[in-house]
């Protein structure tokens, strides 16, 4: 089967929402292929992080559907979502800020275990659960800082937990919103290598909601453009940036400065 035929990882059918007589997310039917990453881009109002709240569950479709896998999650909540593999980055967790960075990866590990195992099980592989907590902060350069508190880690480093606890989800779709927003300048390329890194190894499916077209040009595979709630254009990024559509009325003046 090819990546076009396989089931997607995620797919979205006919997906709606308004709000009042506004249709912010407009009848959007994509799917998510493994081993891709795919930017949504488009301009401010389009409708891009509704789309994401539809998907992760946030928000409530007015009409159409969520799957993954090939299973309809429309009905599910966040977190049911959230354990049929939809993680989406800097929101599904709240770091405990008093607990060291390994203990708060530890216990999102060992929640992801608890989901499948029993608790005997986990009582007599917790060495195991710690250790795959060090192997994920290792991952995320962060072992150095493990037994510091989130409270006390810079604003970058807090977003490096935040991604390990994602990897500690293993989750099967990664959704990064704006995953470089509020950042300084020396933050961003850790969180960019670390979304390059998830991307290139394996067969995970990322989701980007991004503005800057220089970080989307650096990762992505694939361009969904939304406007006014629907999509306008999906394609290979080159195509996509190319398109007269886009060009002239999303990314013209980023295009042509970036
Ligand atoms: N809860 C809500 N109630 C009413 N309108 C909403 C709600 N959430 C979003 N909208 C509207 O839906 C539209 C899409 O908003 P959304 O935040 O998804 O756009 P976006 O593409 O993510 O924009 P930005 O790039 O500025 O973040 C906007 O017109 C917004 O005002």
């Amino acid at each position: 089967m090819t990546a076009a035929t396989a089931t997607p990882a995620l797919e979205t059918r006919g997906l709606t929402i308004r709000f009042g007589g506004h249709v912010a997310v407009n009848d959007v039917s994509c799917r998510f292929t493994p081993g891709t990453l795919t930017a949504i881009v488009g301009p401010n109002g389009a409708g891009k992080t509704t789309y994401f709240n539809l998907i992760s569950g946030q928000l409530r479709a007015s009409s159409g559907q969520v799957l993954v896998e090939g299973e309809d999650i429309t009905s599910l909540a966040p977190s049911a979502r959230a354990k049929r593999g939809l993680g989406r980055a800097f929101q599904l967790t709240n770091l405990f800020p008093d607990l060291t960075a390994l203990e708060n990866v530890r216990l999102a590990v060992q929640s992801r275990a608890e989901a499948g195992w029993s608790l005997l099980k986990i009582w007599n592989s917790r060495r195991d659960l710690i250790e795959k907590a060090e192997h994920i902060l290792e991952r995320v350069r962060l072992s150095d800082k493990r037994h510091i508190a989130p409270k006390a880690l810079s604003h970058g480093d807090q977003r490096k937990l935040e991604v390990a606890l994602l990897l500690a989800m293993e989750p099967k779709v990664f959704m990064f919103d704006e995953p470089t927003a509020g950042m300084s300048v020396d933050e961003v390329p850790t969180v960019l290598e670390l979304i390059q890194d998830i991307k290139q190894r394996g067969d995970a499916t990322v989701l980007l909601v991004e503005h800057k077209m220089d970080v989307v040009r650096s990762l992505a595979d694939r361009i969904v453009v939304l406007h006014n709630g629907a999509l306008v254009a999906d394609g290979n990024p080159a195509e996509v940036i190319a398109s007269p559509v886009v060009q002239e009325a999303y990314l013209g003046v980023e295009v042509a400065h970036g």
